[in-house]
């Protein structure tokens, strides 16, 4: 799924109307439809639990209660007893079935069912009351559509508009002109905060991608209200107060439960602090054709296994060739590790196997040999010289490029520590390494010390794969600067230093030189844990092994390294206990 700029957005809808015709006002119905469907459904999931309507109990009768059943249940009007058909697959259906158990028509029975519409029924309606808060954008737009929709499901709809109705323009205009012929009751903020005892949930419409800045007036007063009023908050698009390409939030920013973004993904929503603010986020389409952001030559995605397929061309059942050997995978050396952090090198060599690499060799100064044999019976040990006291030296630079003659990738950094002429040892690596390089920890540290744009140039991917930290001081940034804006940040420095960029952390980014982004969403808070992103490293390593472009193998790295920190936390019933060793066990 594509992930836009506000800016991209505008231009998306430019051609939707401009090029294809569809009228904007279509769009706008088609949002503000799809916010009330995700409303309704949000009702009918508290509303299970309630006791059933008397009405409802009878016409169901007796199946379980589920909102699911109700929906579909008060929807269908069977005329009679159809064939296969969507509208079958209810609960009510199956009742009806009961006698008839082969599904198909009564005797004589035309086949003839009516659907109603579904997606528009709320259970329990009487008892919502929803306060809509408008905008004066098309923001304010779609959310008086939805008010129309709520109000013909049988839900109680207010709208409170930020500024005098009389100021919206446009199809904004038209949809204010709407409601009020529909008789929604309708109020202007007066300042201060506004009662919200009566209501049972707000849709935050104030502001969408056209908002520049913090809220102001009116607007930040309802936001600052709302975020104290206790209620659910579902936003339409985007949560009001937040930036949308750079998930900053403003101050006040509408704290939401869940938000209903339209069309494509906006990059705010993916990025923290805004992923928060968000809630749940869905995506709704409303009418702009998806293909439409790859015609334009978008290429900023949120990374699913469809993206990995479609768009990467990465195969994400990692498949083998019935006939392979542990030669057809590819062998990986990782140099790293020092006499009091091996662990790193040792998590990172363990987590290159793990993601399926054939053969993986560990070089690390001569002093640690001794002391890690049969530390993971799989590696091969390697011995890099160094100095006597277990640490690294300039010269290792050779001895590593001696063993990676014959490898297919190169993983540096992990508890390498720093060293007299690191410089020296990490220049000799990159302008000597011919295969793939993946540099990671210490060496990205190293790194931020040196001008290798002026190091020769490398005809193999070289991938790093920094946390905001290493990222601040590989950019000579402040990390705040760094977390305000993680996709552009990423995406400007691959395209000027020509690397592909791992940037860790929540929704981890990588960006590619040539300009593609992917976003990130597997994995949890418990993976903030020593030794994890070694093990990510040898991951990404694993895949280069295997035949994978430096692309491919960085997203789809980052991909199973979250989705085995899930399963890793699922194994311990608790995030927080996950260490990285569970990562790599999970893999
Ligand atoms: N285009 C389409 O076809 C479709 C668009 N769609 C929907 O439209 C949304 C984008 O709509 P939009 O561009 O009208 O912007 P939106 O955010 O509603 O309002 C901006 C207005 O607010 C004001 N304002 C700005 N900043 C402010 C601040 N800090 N504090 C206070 N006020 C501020 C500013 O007014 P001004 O102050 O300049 O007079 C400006 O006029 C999008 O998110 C989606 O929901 C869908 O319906 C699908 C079809
Ligand atoms: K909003």
């Amino acid at each position: 799924m594509h992930i836009v700029t506000a800016e991209e957005m505008r231009r998306l809808d430019r051609i939707t109307i401009e090029r294809l015709g569809i009228p904007a006002v279509a769009l706008m119905e088609n949002a503000g439809r799809a916010i009330a469907e995700e409303i309704i459904a949000l009702c009918r999931r508290r509303g299970v639990g309630r006791a059933p309507l008397p009405a409802r109990a009878a016409r169901d009768g007796g199946a379980p209660h589920s909102a699911g059943a109700w929906a579909a249940g008060a929807a269908h009007e069977e005329a009679a007893a159809p064939g296969a058909g969507a509208a079958w697959n209810t609960a009510a259906g199956r009742a009806l079935r009961g006698g008839n158990p082969s599904g198909g028509a009564l005797a004589g029975a035309p086949k003839l069912h009516i659907s109603g519409d579904a997606a528009l029924m709320a259970e329990h309606a009487e008892d919502e009351h929803w306060l809509v808060l408008v905008g004066k954008g098309n923001n304010g737009g779609d959310g008086l559509v939805a008010a129309r929709y709520l109000r013909e499901a049988g839900i109680a709809v207010s709208l409170l508009y930020a500024v005098p109705p009389e100021s919206l323009t446009g199809e904004a205009a038209l949809q204010r002109d709407a409601a009020a012929a529909m008789g929604l009751p309708a109020a202007v903020h007066g300042g201060g905060s506004p009662g919200f005892a009566g209501y049972s949930g707000v849709l935050d419409a104030l502001l969408g991608t056209g908002a520049a800045g913090a809220p102001r007036g009116a607007y930040a007063e309802l936001i600052a209200a709302v975020n104290g009023s206790g209620k659910p908050v579902v936003s339409a698009d985007i949560p009001s107060g937040l930036n949308a390409d750079t998930g900053e939030t403003h101050e006040p920013c509408i704290q939401a439960s869940l938000t209903v973004c339209l069309a494509f993904l906006k990059r705010g929503l993916l990025q923290y602090p805004g992923s928060g603010a968000a809630g749940r986020i869905v995506v709704r389409s409303i009418g702009i054709p998806a293909g439409l952001a790859r015609e334009e030559g978008l290429s900023a995605y949120w990374l699913t296994p469809a993206v990995l397929e479609g768009v990467l061309g990465v195969d994400v059942s990692r498949r083998r060739v019935p006939d392979g050997h542990k030669g057809t995978y590819g062998h990986v050396l990782v140099a790293a590790g020092s006499l009091r952090m091996s662990g790193a090198g040792l998590i990172a060599a363990r987590a290159s196997l793990r993601a399926g690499c054939g053969l993986a060799t560990w070089a690390v100064p001569g002093k640690l040999l001794p002391l890690l044999v049969g530390a993971a019976p799989e590696l091969m040990l390697a011995d890099a010289g160094g100095q006597a006291d277990g640490t690294w030296n300039a010269e290792a630079a050779e001895e590593v490029l001696n063993l990676a003659e014959k490898k297919d990738v190169l993983a540096v950094g992990p508890g390498i520590g720093r060293f007299q002429e690191d410089k020296e040892w990490l220049k000799r690596i990159w302008e000597g390494a011919e295969c793939p390089l993946v540099v990671d920890a210490d060496a990205l540290n190293i790194l931020a010390e040196c001008d290798y744009r002026s190091w020769k140039s490398r005809r193999e991917p070289v991938i790093l794969t920094p946390h905001p930290g290493e990222m601040a001081r590989l950019a000579g940034v402040s990390t705040m600067e760094i977390q305000r804006d993680r996709i552009g940040l990423a995406l400007s420095y691959a395209r000027e230093r020509g690397v592909i960029l791992v940037l860790k952390g929540a929704h981890t980014v990588i960006a590619s030189p040539d300009g593609r982004i992917f976003v990130n969403t597997t994995g949890h808070p418990g993976m903030a844990t020593g030794g994890a992103g070694d093990c990510l490293t040898g991951i990404i390593a694993g895949l280069l092994a295997q035949g994978l472009e430096g692309v491919q193998a960085a997203a789809f790295g980052v991909y199973l390294h979250g989705l085995a920190g899930e399963k890793a936390a699922l194994l311990r019933d608790d995030p927080a206990s996950v260490i990285a060793s569970d990562i790599i066990e999970a893999l």
